[in-house]
């Protein structure tokens, strides 16, 4: 048997597992490095976050991401260096993950597993593309591969988990609803998980044993990325407006928010997913045209986004759930931090009461980390996840391609 096998086979007999979790998500502020131990699998998993840092891309990282990212600024991509940017993306992830794993004192091999997200550079649910060759089709690229990560950890890799799900109907995203209806589901309280990253979304768990099938997840449209871009447009250097003091000295334009708000996007049905192919400078420029609020000074600017990304979810949570929705809702993600982000959250959404997962036992910022040691941990010692026998686009697999070091 090819060694590896098994060990991998030793791995999956055993009754807790070591696993890192890797995603960098669309913010590009860093790669997010989650070392867990999960015992047992599937609704009995039993999470142990033994470490957590986000190691922060530097300028050059960024530079070259950007370059592909979401079609590139110009609209064209170098096919050449897409193609040399994979295998180098894997490469920075692993040395990434070598200097946490120094710097913790553990030993690449005392780990089992690693299970990385990659780099998502385009996202391209059907709704969104529309390309008249490809009607219908769902599609998704992460760039990092994982035989890279394998061979230079010394560690059996997990990635790509995002085909699978595709391949199995759904848009490749949002996956989060399986790692939180493992984790967090309660047999007494109904929940929303709400993740503010780059692009905002949630998951919806009922009462644990009630209604399984009732549980989802959906992107509700833009959270921090046009607030960071245009933080990056207005003040150079800065790379985020810090706990939202920016936003909070302005005030927000009612005609560019109507007109942003005006996206199909936003009235389309659930789930839906989607990324900043879609919520980035055309389509800021363009509301601000149509509205004639192109002198609209910066602070107005980002109240008016902040406005947007809480308007995405508030319209998202009463279309599932009516006018006068009543749920827990547990926030994680960069903009839990923002202020302007939560205050108008909870403007929009009276009848709900606001906390973040550090109260349920998940660290915030290191919830989606998180999610793929889970869903790495279930591809090897788990079921599919079964949620709702598939409907809600929420297809039963498991997910995950696996990257031997030798
Ligand atoms: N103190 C803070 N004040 C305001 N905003 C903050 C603060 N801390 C983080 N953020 C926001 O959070 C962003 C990073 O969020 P996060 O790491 O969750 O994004 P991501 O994982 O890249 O996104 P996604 O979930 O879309 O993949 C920053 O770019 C910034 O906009
Ligand atoms: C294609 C892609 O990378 N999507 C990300 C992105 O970041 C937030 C949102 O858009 C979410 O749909 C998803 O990530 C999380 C981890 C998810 O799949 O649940």
């Amino acid at each position: 048997m090819n060694s590896s096998l098994q060990r991998l086979y030793q791995i999956v007999q055993q009754a807790s597992r070591r696993i890192i979790g890797l995603m960098s998500g669309t913010s590009l502020d860093g790669l997010d490095v989650a070392l867990c131990r999960l015992h047992g699998h599937g609704p009995a998993t039993r999470l142990e976050l033994e470490q957590f840092a986000t190691v922060p891309y530097d300028d050059e990282v960024r530079r070259r991401i950007r370059q592909v990212f979401a079609g590139g600024s110009t609209g064209h991509v170098s096919l050449e260096y897409l193609t040399l940017l994979n295998p180098w993306i894997g490469r920075l992830h692993a040395d990434m993950v070598l200097d946490c794993l120094r710097h913790w004192q553990v030993a690449p091999a005392d780990v089992d597993l690693v299970a990385s997200h990659g780099q998502t550079v385009y996202h391209a649910p059907a709704h969104q593309h529309q390309h008249p060759d490809f009607l219908g089709q769902n599609a998704t690229l992460q760039l990092g591969d994982g035989d890279q990560l394998a061979v230079r950890t010394g560690i059996i890799t997990l990635s790509d988990f995002r085909q699978k799900h595709i391949a199995a109907g759904g848009e490749g995203a949002p996956l989060a609803a399986y790692g939180d209806y493992l984790l967090l589901s309660s047999p007494d309280e109904e929940r929303l998980l709400l993740n503010l990253g780059g692009i905002a979304n949630f998951t919806y768990l009922p009462r644990a044993g009630q209604a399984s099938n009732a549980a989802f997840s959906t992107d509700t449209g833009p959270g921090n990325t046009l607030l960071d871009a245009t933080v990056r447009t207005h003040f150079p250097g800065l790379p985020y407006d810090e706990d939202g003091r920016l936003a909070a000295a302005g005030t927000v334009s009612e005609p560019l928010l109507h007109a942003l708000l005006d996206h199909p996007f936003f009235a389309a049905s659930l789930p839906k997913t989607t990324g900043p192919e879609l919520f980035g400078a055309a389509y800021l420029q363009q509301a601000q045209e149509s509205s004639a609020t192109q002198m609209l000074g910066p602070e107005d600017l980002l109240a008016t986004l902040a406005q947007l990304s809480a308007r995405g979810v508030a319209q998202a949570v009463r279309q599932a759930f009516g006018p006068n929705a009543e749920l827990a809702v547990y926030m994680s993600g960069g903009g839990a931090h923002n202020p302007a982000l939560r205050n108008a959250l909870q403007q929009q959404l009276p009848g709900c009461r606001f906390a973040t997962t550090e109260v349920l036992g998940v660290q915030p910022d290191a919830k989606e980390a998180i999610l793929f040691a889970v869903l790495a941990n279930e591809a090897v010692a788990g079921q599919p996840v079964s949620i709702g026998a598939g409907r809600q686009r929420v297809p039963a697999v498991s997910m995950g391609k696996i990257s031997w070091p030798d």
